[in-house]
């Protein structure tokens, strides 16, 4: 690969995954990072740290920490918005309305409460379907990839060429970006992986051991396969980076957060007390309510992401939850 040129990239959100990702592209790239606590940002700026989403990285000294939106938008080459999905909608149509046309990238991962749509459907009903935009998703724990560590992540974008020029130019030996076409496939691995999160971490909490948790990540996928197969995703996207590489990770790792609240449920805590505590998003609790109802009006079936649901929503307690799982009826694989 050639020299790479240098870009302005104006990264929205300041929590951990935007900090670590405004991280791995300063040097190489002038980066702005915005977040809507502009008190927050000028600690930052202070101290060189994160403290509060993303603690002990010492971060770079040419990352630029902007408080004002407007300058962000209209000073960048590239506008990457890495809000909670919850975010996503309102960000992009005021980057849109500020700076039309410019290239567009988001690493949110979840269905959008309330409508059930996945991130690059909320851009397109925002910004039309020819925007020039991606997502950056796979399996990157924010403290892993701000301390340089080697990660592997996907950029998947409706538009091949969209795909292969901004891979080109974000790509590091330490955060290695692979080209993909499948939107519907890369973003319902991301999404879903949080939900089997949630059940591994109950899993895992309950005590019932390696094997069911192995079993919960192999049947979790063939759920999350079923799903994306009948929204037009394809199979193979599932066995990559975006699908099974982001499944294992937030199943097995302990600095995922879903993964954590399944923990904290399977000690008795309340979702209220949890989420509290967590200080962080954790997409999962309400990608759960989403998946279900979008899972039946497809006609699949998916029943550890049921059995989260009525866990997180639904007053099923825990050991209950898992135990339904296991007493469902013999299948084949
Ligand atoms: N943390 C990680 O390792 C990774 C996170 N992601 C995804 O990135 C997205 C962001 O996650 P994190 O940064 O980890 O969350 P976080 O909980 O660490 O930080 C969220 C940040 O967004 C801000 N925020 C909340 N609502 C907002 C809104 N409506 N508009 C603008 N800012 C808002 C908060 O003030 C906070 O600064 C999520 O969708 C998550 O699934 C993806 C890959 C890795
Ligand atoms: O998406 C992630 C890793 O790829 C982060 O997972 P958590 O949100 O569960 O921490």
């Amino acid at each position: 690969m050639g020299a790479v040129s240098r870009q302005r990239i104006a990264v929205f959100g300041a929590g951990a995954w935007g900090t670590a990702l405004a991280q791995a592209f300063s040097g190489t790239h002038d980066v702005r990072l915005w977040g809507r606590d502009s008190a927050h940002l000028q600690t930052m700026a202070r101290t060189r740290e994160n403290r509060r989403y993303l603690p002990d990285v010492r971060l770079h000294d040419a990352l630029i920490f902007e408080p004002d939106f407007t300058l962000a938008a209209q000073s960048a080459d590239l506008h990457l918005v890495v809000t909670p999905l919850a975010g996503l909608r309102d960000t992009v149509r005021e980057l849109h309305r500020l700076r039309p046309r410019t290239p567009l990238i988001w690493a949110c991962k979840g269905l959008e409460a309330g409508t059930g749509r996945l991130p690059h459907e909320i851009v397109a009903e925002e910004l039309g379907r020819d925007a020039a935009c991606g997502v950056l998703t796979g399996p990157s724990f924010a403290a892993e990839v701000a301390r340089g560590l080697p990660t592997a992540i996907t950029l998947a974008a409706g538009d091949e060429q969209f795909a292969s020029r901004w891979v080109a130019t974000l790509h590091q030996p330490r955060l290695r970006i692979y080209a993909n076409t499948d939107l519907v496939g890369c973003e319902i691995g991301g999404a879903i992986k949080n939900v089997m999160a949630i059940a591994a971490g109950v899993s895992d909490g309950l005590g019932f051991g390696l094997n069911a948790r192995a079993a919960l990540i192999t049947r979790g996928l063939a759920e999350i396969a079923r799903l994306a197969a009948a929204l037009g995703g394809r199979s193979e996207t599932l066995m990559g980076l975006t699908g099974m590489g982001d499944l294992i990770l937030t199943c097995t790792g302990d600095l995922s957060r879903n993964r954590r609240v399944g923990l904290e449920l399977a000690k008795g805590s309340t979702l209220t007390d949890i989420l509290r505590d967590l200080g962080h998003v954790a997409e999962g609790v309400s990608t759960a309510r989403e998946v279900v109802t979008l899972a039946r009006s497809k006609g699949v079936e998916m029943p550890i992401c049921e059995a989260v649901d009525a866990l997180l929503h639904h007053g099923l307690d825990a050991r209950s939850a898992v135990e339904r799982l296991l007493a469902r009826d013999p299948r084949h694989e």
